[in-house]
């Protein structure tokens, strides 16, 4: 896949597979165009050459709307949530399963919801009370569970995780890496953004590096360590390659 911006080559013949229950991990520096990989994955762009398939089918995705049509989650950093709502309303926003009050009148079936949530934390085993008011009261890593959670009920077959730890505490990143396993345990392909390489080396299956708009190099998570990492992040392998 490739991507410019005017001169700047962001996407520079990228070519990725990910399978189902798998974390695969994208590393590089500031500017090696993960965001912009992730953007395409999301339907946010389009690509200038290339193409994306879904289980062999063409995914040629026009906004994030129907990405999320065609099962694929996004979870930004910044999470995409409404604040005000209850965790129940956020799962099912846009959504909602709904019911016929005098057997005509639609209205949204609040119970299904309250049922349908508190059975969900429960599988993902999740500490947050169902009867939490609103999301605004969570935590970083509650509030990451509460997308992680949606993602998996609606069955999302890809979850994109937008450096999901970056602004959350020590203990609260250990959940985040919990769920994220629990996400591939039931079956989804996730792709991990992220920079910390402790990290990144306990929740992924397998590592891509990417090095200004390509991927140099992709390893399971299990055959590589933090030095071999940052030297194809750094270009070092690259320019030892070019010697
Ligand atoms: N909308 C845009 N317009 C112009 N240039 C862009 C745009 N988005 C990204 N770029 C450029 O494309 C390149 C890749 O950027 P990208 O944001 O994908 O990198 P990244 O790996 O996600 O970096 P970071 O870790 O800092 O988020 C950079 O040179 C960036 O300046």
């Amino acid at each position: 896949m490739r991507k410019s911006f005017g001169p700047v080559e962001a996407l520079r013949g990228v070519d990725l597979h990910l399978d189902a229950g798998e974390v695969l991990a994208v590393v590089g520096d500031n500017g090696a165009g993960k965001s912009t990989l992730i953007k395409h994955i999301s339907g946010v762009y389009r690509p200038d050459a290339g193409r994306m398939l879904l289980a062999g089918t063409p995914l040629d995705l026009s906004s994030p709307r129907e990405a999320r049509q065609r099962g694929v989650e996004t979870v930004y950093q910044d999470l995409a949530l409404a604040d005000d709502l209850s965790i129940g309303a956020n799962i099912f926003l846009g959504r909602e399963p709904m019911r016929r009050l005098f057997g005509f009148l639609p209205v949204v079936d609040e119970r299904t919801i309250r049922r349908e949530t508190a059975d969900l934390l429960k599988r993902i085993r999740s500490e947050i009370p169902p009867e939490a008011r609103t999301v605004a009261r969570l935590s970083g890593g509650q509030r990451q569970a509460v997308a992680i959670a949606r993602a998996i009920y609606w069955k999302a077959k890809v979850v994109l995780l937008d450096e999901p730890t970056a602004a959350l505490a020590v203990m609260e990143r250990e959940r985040v890496i919990h769920h994220t396993r629990d996400l591939a345990a039931h079956g989804v392909g996730v792709i991990y953004i992220g920079h910390n390489l402790v990290e990144i080396l306990k929740v992924a299956d397998r590592i891509a590096v990417m090095f200004r708009g390509q991927v140099v190099h992709v390893t399971p998570a299990a055959e590589t360590d933090q030095e071999t990492l940052i030297k194809y992040m750094t270009g070092y392998s690259e320019s030892k390659k070019a010697a």
